[in-house]
């Protein structure tokens, strides 16, 4: 099966990060995950992320860090998530595909319900 390339990014406001949930029409419904989307033909993954971020949010970010992707097996997809650390720029935070958002400090992003691809991820950053 094919793997499709997503970046995600960890963004961060002062000190509370953004997490984004999926709408009841997405893959994954109402799972909780990192903005971010496909990597198109021929983007790099900064440029990937930032396209992405600007889309599903309306806000610029500069990207600080790359932490380490994952591969996961979905029953009918699989994916290699590409996480980045960030911080917001500028812009008015607008949802534009997902239902809901939260701001939470690190230690309280766990309690929620994540898609399986980002629970390693979430947990690289937790112990940063
Ligand atoms: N953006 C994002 N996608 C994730 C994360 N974790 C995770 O498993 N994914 C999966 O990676 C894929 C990202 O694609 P996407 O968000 O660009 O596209 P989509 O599936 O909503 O749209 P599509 O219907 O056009 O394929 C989705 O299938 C999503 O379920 C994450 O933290 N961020």
């Amino acid at each position: 099966m094919k793997t499709i390339n997503v970046t995600c990014a960890i963004i961060q406001f002062d000190d509370k990060i953004l997490a984004v949930q999926r709408s009841e029409t997405m893959k994954l419904p109402l799972k909780w995950e990192f903005p971010g989307g496909k990597i198109e033909t021929g983007e790099s993954e900064i440029d990937c992320i930032k396209r992405e971020i600007f889309e599903e949010l309306n806000i610029k970010i500069e990207v600080k860090e790359k932490l380490t992707s994952v591969t996961h097996q979905y029953p009918n997809f699989k994916i290699k998530l590409i996480p980045f650390i960030v911080e917001y720029l500028s812009g008015e935070l607008k949802l534009r595909e997902h239902c809901g958002f939260l701001l939470a400090y690190k230690n309280e992003l766990i309690n929620l319900d994540w898609a399986e691809a980002d629970v390693p991820i979430l947990k690289e950053f937790i112990e940063l």
